[in-house]
């Protein structure tokens, strides 16, 4: 049986019928998980979407992060459920306290969509593993809020502990400190990322413009990596 993965649907969310998509075309079962409920419907992992929910009023994903199923969220990542946050999802990831640090708005205070390079550089994570170490890839940014900040220990940690999962590469398209584009916790369950892996999952629907130089799936693999850890645990 295919892995269920449940996708949250958030007032705002944008990203959540591509992700199901993702989920489907990556070889799972995606389940639409609704905020207001605190039924995880017995799904093996998931995805907080792009989007602005709430409006991205207070701080993006401030609110989301204290959403009903967010309770349920939180217990399962802390059970070791793998859970992926997709730019507005890894705010909210952020905003839960399952990642650290902060998202504030981009350095030069505008909306950016580019597609992006960015290199993967923790591959010891449900969501990565399938990747090489240090490979590059491209997959859109489109965010206002994508500036990541932490204090000097916590950034000292992440580098220390390898849990930068993404950095920018090419070009810091927010100012990011030291690059980051996405974060792993310890256990490799939980990552987040700015940049949308759920846009290039379908040749000719991503990045594939000569000047990507990508395959345009590139985002592919993020699912494919979560259920290729889900099937080997059944
Ligand atoms: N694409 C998105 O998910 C947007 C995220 C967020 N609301 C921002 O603008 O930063």
């Amino acid at each position: 049986m295919a892995p269920r993965i449940g996708v949250v649907t958030f007032p705002g969310s944008l990203d959540d019928r591509d992700a199901q998509r993702a989920i489907r075309i990556a070889g799972g079962e995606p389940v639409a998980l609704w905020h207001a409920e605190h039924d995880l419907q017995s799904v093996d992992a998931i995805v907080l979407p792009g989007g602005f929910s709430y409006g991205d009023y207070l701080r993006p994903g401030a609110i989301a992060a204290i959403a009903p199923i967010m309770t349920e969220v939180i217990a399962a990542a802390n059970r070791g459920m793998p859970v992926l946050g997709i730019c507005n999802g890894f705010q909210v990831l952020v905003e839960a306290h399952l990642l650290p640090g902060g998202l504030i708005r981009n350095a030069h205070q505008q909306f950016i969509r580019r597609d992006q390079r960015l290199v993967v550089e923790n591959v010891d994570t449900a969501w990565t593993h399938l990747f090489t170490p240090n490979e590059e890839i491209v997959i859109p940014l489109k965010n206002g809020d994508g500036g990541y900040v932490a204090n000097d220990e916590t950034l000292k940690r992440l580098e220390g502990e390898g849990l930068i999962a993404f950095r920018y590469a090419e070009v810091n398209p927010n100012g990011s400190l030291n690059d980051i584009a996405g974060l792993s916790n310890e256990r490799g369950n939980v990552v987040g990322l700015m940049p949308h892996p759920e846009h290039a999952v379908e040749p000719g629907f991503g990045p594939d413009s000569p000047e990507a130089m990508s395959s345009g799936v590139d985002g592919l693999r993020f699912f494919e990596s979560a259920i290729a850890v889900l099937t080997a645990r059944v």
